[in-house]
């Protein structure tokens, strides 16, 4: 008897909160600005309305839905996580049934939405992102190897890519080079809190870089992918798709990146510098992507 009023007790505590923070609701928030962006570079005019809430509210409902997979997952490792532990799962908020039917469901509802009213193209490349982070990189790579990240960045990186083939129904080079900025942002914006977090990881068994290879090789692997950011952040200018506004502002925030990168390499065991890198990294990807659409969108009216 005194377990079933455990199980009442949870249920009836259970809010809509609960379910909004297993779509990790602030990354997916940044990957919707990315996917906006997409479409806004896609072509010359601004998309209609209604094809930009779609694609959107699509994407949106998918990657909440992976999200919420990764925290069925990931619930054994989250418990142990200093920074997890809070989690619906982990705190006993919801259980895995219930997280699992909320995934299914926004899952379904948001790739049908992208397969009927946006395009097929659209809904198969965003079914792949689901499936890439929720079982290639939650189920395999995050617990098998250190380059866990690096791999399955491919699916956190696609947004940029899914909103231009929303537009134009095609894999188009320049969709392809957005998706390849953030697929070079991620080690740095990762590894860094990696470094900062080092001790839950351990503590969870997860083999991440810092936990495999040291914190030496770690940092020296951020500022060589930051260089590598920097190199592919280029590539807009130089194939035409942006112009000055974007170089102009993009040299600003690399700068600061690799001010960050730098100093991370010479913290020591200082925790708190490559917390703030990874804070920027967020500030910047965010930066990086309204520098985009503002140069294009300028360039038209100058
Ligand atoms: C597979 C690739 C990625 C990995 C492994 C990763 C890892 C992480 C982790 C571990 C956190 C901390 C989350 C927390 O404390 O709850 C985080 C936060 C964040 N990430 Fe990433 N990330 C990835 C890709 C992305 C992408 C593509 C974006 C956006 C374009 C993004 C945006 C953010 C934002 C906005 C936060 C802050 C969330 C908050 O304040 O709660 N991440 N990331
Ligand atoms: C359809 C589509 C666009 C899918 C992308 C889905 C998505 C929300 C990707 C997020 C990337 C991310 C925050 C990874 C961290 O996972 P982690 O498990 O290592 O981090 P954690 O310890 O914070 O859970």
């Amino acid at each position: 008897m005194p377990a079933r009023k455990t199980v009442e007790f949870v249920h009836a505590s259970v809010t809509w909160k609960d379910y909004l923070e297993l779509c990790k609701p602030r990354v997916v928030a940044v990957m919707l600005l990315t996917a906006l962006v997409g479409m806004g570079l896609a072509e010359d005019s601004v998309p209609p309305l209604g094809l930009i809430l779609l694609t959107m509210i699509g994407i949106a409902l998918a990657a909440g839905s992976a999200a919420a997979v990764n925290h069925v997952m990931d619930r054994h490792i989250d418990e142990h996580m200093a920074r997890t532990r809070g989690r619906p799962l982990p705190s006993g908020k919801l259980n895995s049934q219930q997280a699992l039917v909320f995934a299914a469901a926004i899952g379904i509802a948001g790739i049908s939405l992208l397969a009927f009213w946006v395009n097929p193209l659209t809904a198969w490349l965003t079914l792949l992102s689901l499936i890439g982070y929720a079982v290639v990189y939650t189920v395999f790579l995050k617990r098998a190897t250190p380059q866990n990240i690096v791999i399955g960045g491919v699916a956190g990186a696609s947004p940029p890519l899914l909103g231009w083939t929303a537009v134009t129904g095609a894999l188009e080079p320049n969709g392809l080079l957005l998706m390849l900025i953030i697929f070079a942002w991620t080690p740095p914006h990762f590894w860094a809190l990696c470094i900062a977090r080092k001790e839950d990881y351990i503590r969870a068994g997860v083999p991440m870089l810092p936990v495999t290879h040291g914190e030496g090789f770690t940092r020296l692997q951020i500022m060589l992918y930051t260089l590598l950011m920097i190199a592919t952040t280029a590539l807009p200018f130089l194939t035409g798709m942006s112009g000055l506004i974007y170089l102009t502002g993009i040299s600003v925030l690399n700068l600061r990146f690799l001010h960050w990168a730098w100093r991370v390499m010479r913290a020591g065991d200082n925790r708190q510098i490559p917390m703030q890198m990874f804070r920027y990294s967020i500030t910047y990807i965010m930066l990086l992507f309204a520098l985009l659409l503002l140069d294009h969108y300028l360039k038209f009216t100058l």
